[in-house]
C-alpha cells in the first residue's frame, strides 16, 4: 500500500496546525522524543543526536509555550512508567527510580503482562518472561523500550519490536565471568561425578568405585563460539591444562590465536574433542544444531557442557546419545523448555547433571546487569542512543555530534517535501542524493535516512516513526528509498555538503518545486549550524528552515516582496527570512518567506491573490 498524500490528508493534517497552540506538557507528553517528555530541563549535549533533534521541537515549543504556562506544565510532567518484571539487583531497582515509577511485578502471567505493558514506558525482564508480538501488540505503542537484564535475547520477539518502534537493549558483558564460571563449575563436576556423588551419600551410600571420574588436563576441550564467555572459558580450561580448540565461524583467528586456542571448522571441533562446551546465541543458525546428525560424528565418550541456550540442542537426540554411550555425560544449565518438565528423560538421565539456569548468577553479575540495564533503559528513555541497542544502529557518539544539524535537516526535507506532492497516486519513490565530499565508507547514513523517512510519513499518516523502525514503516508503506552519493570537491571537514530529496511520478501541489527531471525536488544544507533551504525545484533560494514556511511562484519582477511582505506585516505575521531565486531574469522566480506564525486563511488568500503570483504554497516545518 502506498502512502497517500491526498488533499485531504493535508488538509486534515493542516487543521491541526491552525488549532490553538497545546501547552507545553501536552506537547512534551504527546512528543515522539522520549527525552522531550522526561527531562523537563533539556541540555543539548553535543553527543546526542536524538536530543539534538528535540532541541529543535522543544525551540518550536518554548515559541508555541508563551501561550501556556509553561513552568505549572513542567512540574506536573509525568514520570516514565517502568515495569520490572524479573528480579533484579537493588542497585539497578534504585537507579531506576531516581528516574521513573518503577513497578516491580514479578511472575506476571501472560495476561497480567499484558495489562501492565500497556501502561508503561519501560519494561525490564531477565530469560524468564516472554516477551511475544502479542506483548507489543498490547502495549499500544506506549512501550517504547524493553530492557533485558542480560545477554540471550531470544526471548524478546525482536522483529515485532522493530515493528512496534520500540527499542530493545541488552546488557551483554556484566554475566560474562558469571557464565564463564559456571561452565567450568560443570564441566569439573561433571569429570567427577561431584552431582550424583553427593546425592548418592545423601541416600545414605557410599559408593567410591561408581563415581571415579575422568581427568581435565592434557584432555580437548572445544568451544563452540568464541564470543565473551567461551573466550572466558577457554582462558580457564587453559589454565586447567586443557587442549583448547574452538569453532565460531566469525570469531577473528587473532584473538583466537593470542589466547593458545585454535579455530576449527565445525566438524573438526566435535569429531576430536573430549569435551564440548557451548557458547554461541540461538539463533536460527544454531537451532538444534546438536542433532543426530551431529552427535554421530562425535568422538564416542565425549562430554557436553551447555552454559548456552537449551534449543541449540535436540534433546531427544542428546538422550539417544546418552543411551548408546556416544556422549558419555552432559552437564546443563539450560532447556528448550524452561523449566522442564519434571518427567524429562533427559533431566532424569543418571549421566546428566543439571542447573537451573544459574549461569548468571552470582550476586556481583546480577548487580552489575542491573545497573548496566538500568542505565541503558533509562537512558533510551531520555532518547540517548543505546551502546547496546539490539534492534537499532549503533552509531559512535562522534559520528552522532558531526551528523545531529544534518538530521534536523533531512526530517524538515522530508517534512517539507511530502506537503508538496499531492494527487491521488500517492508517494512511493523516493530519492535522496547526498552530496559530500567524504569518501563513501566515511559517511553513515542510516540516521539521515530515518529522520528523511519520519518527516514523509508523519505528517501523512498516524504511524509513529523512530530509527528502530524506520525503514521497516517504509516498506510497509509502500515507500522505496533508495541513496545516492555525489562526490563534491569541498571541504571533507563536513559530513555532508547537500541532501536533496526527490519525490518522482506523484504531482505537485506547487509547481515550481517540480524539477526538469519531473520530480519534486528540494535541497537543503546546513550552514553555520543551522539548516537550510537551498533549492526548490530548479530554483535557488536560500532561507533557514525554522518556524513555517510560504513559497510562492511569480513573475520576476519589482515589488514582490514588498507586497507580500506588506500583507504579512498587516497581520502581525513576522517574516523571518526571505529568497527570491529565479532561471531566468524577469521571467520566473520563487519567493520563499518564512514565518513565525501561520497566517489565516484570509492573509494566505490575499497573497494567493496578488496578480503576479502564479501559484503559492504554505508548509509546515
Ligand atoms: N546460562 C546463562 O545464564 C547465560 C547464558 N548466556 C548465553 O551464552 C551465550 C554466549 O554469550 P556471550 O558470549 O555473551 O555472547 P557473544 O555474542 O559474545 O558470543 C557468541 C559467539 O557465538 C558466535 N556464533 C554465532 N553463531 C555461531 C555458530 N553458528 N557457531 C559457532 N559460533 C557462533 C558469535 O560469533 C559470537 O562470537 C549466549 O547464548 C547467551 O545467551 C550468557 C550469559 C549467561
Ligand atoms: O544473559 C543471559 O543470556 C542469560 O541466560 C542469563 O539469564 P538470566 O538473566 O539469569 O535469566
Amino acid at each position: 500500500m502506498a502512502l497517500s498524500s491526498s488533499c485531504s490528508t493535508l488538509k486534515a493534517v493542516n487543521s491541526r496546525w491552525t488549532s490553538p497552540a497545546p501547552k507545553l506538557a501536552a506537547i512534551r507528553r504527546h512528543s515522539l522524543l522520549p527525552e522531550l517528555r522526561y527531562t523537563p530541563n533539556v541540555k543539548l549535549t553535543a553527543t546526542n543526536v536524538l536530543r539534538t533533534v528535540e532541541q529543535t521541537t522543544l525551540t518550536e515549543d518554548r515559541n508555541l509555550s508563551t501561550y501556556g504556562s509553561d513552568q505549572d506544565d513542567q512540574d506536573s510532567l509525568p514520570k516514565p512508567r517502568i515495569l520490572v518484571a524479573e528480579k533484579l539487583g537493588e542497585a539497578g531497582v534504585n537507579l531506576l527510580k531516581d528516574f521513573g515509577d518503577v513497578d516491580c511485578s514479578y511472575e506476571l502471567s501472560p495476561e497480567d503482562l499484558k495489562k501492565k505493558v500497556a501502561e508503561s514506558d519501560a519494561l525490564i525482564v531477565r530469560s524468564g518472561t516472554k516477551v511475544t508480538r502479542e506483548v507489543f501488540e498490547a502495549a499500544k505503542g506506549r512501550l517504547k523500550v524493553v530492557g533485558r537484564a542480560g545477554v540471550g535475547i531470544d526471548n524478546v520477539d525482536l522483529q515485532a519490536a522493530t515493528e512496534y518502534g520500540c527499542l530493545v537493549v541488552n546488557a551483554p558483558t556484566a554475566n560474562t565471568v558469571a557464565a564463564a564460571e559456571h561452565g567450568i563449575a560443570l564441566l569439573a563436576s561433571m569429570a567427577r561425578n561431584v552431582a550424583q556423588a553427593d546425592a548418592s551419600i545423601k541416600a545414605g551410600k557410599w559408593e567410591r568405585s561408581k563415581y571415579v571420574g575422568v581427568s581435565l588436563v592434557g584432555k580437548t576441550l572445544a568451544i563452540m563460539g568464541f564470543g565473551k564467555v567461551g573466550t572466558e572459558v577457554a582462558r580457564r580450561a587453559k589454565g586447567l591444562g586443557m587442549n583448547v580448540i574452538s569453532h565460531d565461524p566469525y570469531a577473528p583467528a587473532d584473538r583466537a590465536r593470542a589466547l593458545g586456542v585454535e579455530l576449527v571448522s565445525f566438524d573438526q571441533a566435535i569429531s576430536t574433542a573430549d569435551f564440548i562446551s557451548l557458547h554461541m546465541p540461538l539463533t536460527p543458525a544454531t537451532k538444534k544444531v546438536f542433532n543426530d546428525e551431529t552427535f554421530s560424528k562425535m568422538k564416542k565418550g565425549v562430554r557436553l557442557i551447555n552454559v548456552a541456550r537449551g534449543g541449540v540442542i535436540d534433546e531427544d537426540a542428546l538422550v539417544r546419545a546418552l543411551d548408546s554411550g556416544v556422549v558419555a555425560q552432559a552437564a546443563l544449565d539450560v532447556f528448550c523448555e524452561e523449566p522442564p518438565s519434571k518427567e524429562s528423560r533427559l533431566i532424569q538421565h543418571e549421566n546428566v547433571t543439571v542447573t537451573p539456569h544459574l549461569g548468571a548468577s552470582t550476586k556481583e553479575a546480577q548487580e552489575g546487569v542491573a545497573i548496566e540495564i538500568a542505565e541503558a533503559v533509562a537512558g533510551a528513555l531520555r532518547g540517548e542512543l543505546s551502546a547496546t541497542a539490539v534492534n537499532a544502529p549503533m552509531v559512535a557518539p562522534e559520528v552522532l555530534s558531526e551528523l545531529a544539524p544534518y538530521i534536523v535537516l533531512a526530517e524538515k526535507l522530508g517534512r517539507l517535501a511530502v506537503q508538496l506532492a499531492s494527487g491521488g497516486k500517492g508517494v512511493q519513490s523516493i530519492k535522496v542524493v547526498y552530496r559530500s565530499a567524504r569518501d563513501r565508507d566515511d559517511l553513515d547514513t542510516r540516521l539521515l535516512r530515518a529522520m528523511i523517512t519520519k518527516g514523509i510519513i508523519e505528517p501523512i499518516s498516524d504511524s509513529y516513526v523512530n530509527l528502530v523502525n524506520a525503514d521497516f514503516i517504509a516498506k510497509q508503506k509502500g515507500l522505496r528509498i533508495s541513496e545516492e552519493r555525489t562526490v563534491v570537491e569541498s571541504s571533507p571537514e563536513y559530513p555532508v555538503d547537500s541532501i536533496q530529496v526527490q519525490i518522482s511520478n506523484v504531482e505537485s501541489s506547487f509547481a515550481g518545486a517540480v524539477s526538469d527531471g519531473g520530480a519534486i525536488s528540494i535541497e537543503g544544507k546546513v550552514k553555520y549550524g543551522v539548516p537550510h533551504l537551498t533549492c526548490v525545484g530548479s530554483f535557488g533560494v536560500d532561507v533557514s528552515l525554522e518556524g513555517n514556511l510560504i513559497l510562492c511562484r511569480q513573475v520576476d519582477q519589482p515589488g514582490m516582496i514588498g507586497q507580500v511582505g506588506n500583507i504579512l506585516g498587516e497581520q502581525n505575521v513576522n517574516v523571518s527570512f526571505m529568497s527570491v531565486g529565479r532561471t531566468v531574469v524577469r521571467k520566473q522566480a520563487i519567493m520563499a518567506i518564512g514565518v513565525d506564525e501561520e497566517p489565516d486563511k484570509k492573509t494566505l488568500e490575499r497573497i494567493g491573490g496578488v496578480s503576479a503570483i502564479e501559484e503559492f504554497v504554505f508548509l509546515k516545518l
